[in-house]
């Protein structure tokens, strides 16, 4: 299984300048229909999906691939996830509404020892590219996180036992304040007089700046939608996996991210990645 892992991140990492590459001439192109989400896709969000359901789809290994923009679980090869094989999930682009302000994006990968949907305890790796003024990937396997940048199609270690640091600086909250619960406002009320307000719109770029400098990105529970925004499959357990891996704690509001149970493929949940402390002052105002 550790050689089909291998595979799927070299794959990742090789085929994110294709993906890098396409995003100019997608500018402003709209797929002109929805993904299972009820979202609009970008043509960007269309070509990213392909790229890596040919190239990933194609590895001996890889039993499963799931993606945001896929209604169901494609059965790629023979095997099944776990009998030494892997099921793949993916958010081939993740903040796609940035490419019309050109701002960060990136990609979200979580590769799992079951059959999707699974909870994150079962992802035996997490990784996220972020595509940036440099593209670099974010690595989460046995228990350590390495980060790479990316040149000519392969990843290049440049910070191993990536770790959050000690003393938080900054902060994202996604959504409307008006939308937030009434706890999870006062909540904010208290970080924003702590830390220093970063929030980009993209999921990746806005936990990579979290994981730089320590803090809380969140993506909470609104009065209209009580899940949240992101998904749990494609989105909340991927990263959570790595910021856990980096010392950091998840959140669903109760529980780690990694622990809640998938009914639905896309099904969304309430995301609180950071720093343990504030994770952890999270839930405890939550439960009030
Ligand atoms: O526009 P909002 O409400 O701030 O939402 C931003 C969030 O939505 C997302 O763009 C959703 O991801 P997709 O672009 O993959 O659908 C996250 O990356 C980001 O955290
Ligand atoms: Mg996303
Ligand atoms: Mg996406």
């Amino acid at each position: 299984m550790s050689d089909t892992v291998d595979d799927v991140l070299e794959t990742v990492a090789a085929v994110a300048p294709d993906v890098r590459g396409g995003l100019p001439g997608r500018r402003l192109t709209e797929a002109g229909v929805e993904n299972p989400s009820g979202e609009s896709v970008t043509a960007a969000d269309v070509h990213a999906d392909e790229l890596f359901f040919e190239a990933l789809g194609a590895i001996d290994g890889v039993a499963e691939f799931a993606s945001e923009e896929r209604e169901a679980v494609v059965d790629t090869g023979d095997g099944a996830p776990g009998e030494g094989d892997v099921a793949v999930a993916i958010d081939p682009l993740d903040g796609s509404s940035n490419l019309a302000s050109n701002n960060a994006m990136g990609t979200i990968v979580g590769i799992a020892d079951e059959s999707l949907p699974a909870a994150g305890e079962s992802l035996v790796a997490a990784a996220y590219v972020l595509y940036g003024p440099i593209t670099t990937m974010t690595v989460a396997r046995e228990g350590t996180v390495t980060t790479s940048v990316i040149d000519g199609g392969e990843a290049r270690a440049v910070e191993e036992d990536v770790s959050l640091p000690d003393d938080p600086v900054v902060y994202g909250f996604g959504g409307r304040v008006p939308e937030w619960p009434d706890a999870f406002r006062e909540y904010a009320r208290e970080v924003e007089s702590e830390l220093k307000l970063r929030y980009g719109g993209a999921m990746v770029g806005d936990v990579n700046q979290v994981l730089s400098y320590g803090g809380i990105f969140a993506y909470p529970a609104l009065e209209s939608a009580p899940n949240g925004k992101l998904r749990l499959q494609f989105e909340g357990a991927p990263i959570a996996k790595i910021i856990e891996a980096a010392g950091g704690a998840s959140s669903d509001g109760e529980q780690s991210l990694l622990s809640v149970e998938p009914t639905d493929l896309h099904q969304r949940v309430p995301v609180h990645v950071g720093n343990e402390a504030y994770v952890e002052r999270l839930e405890a105002a939550l439960a009030d």
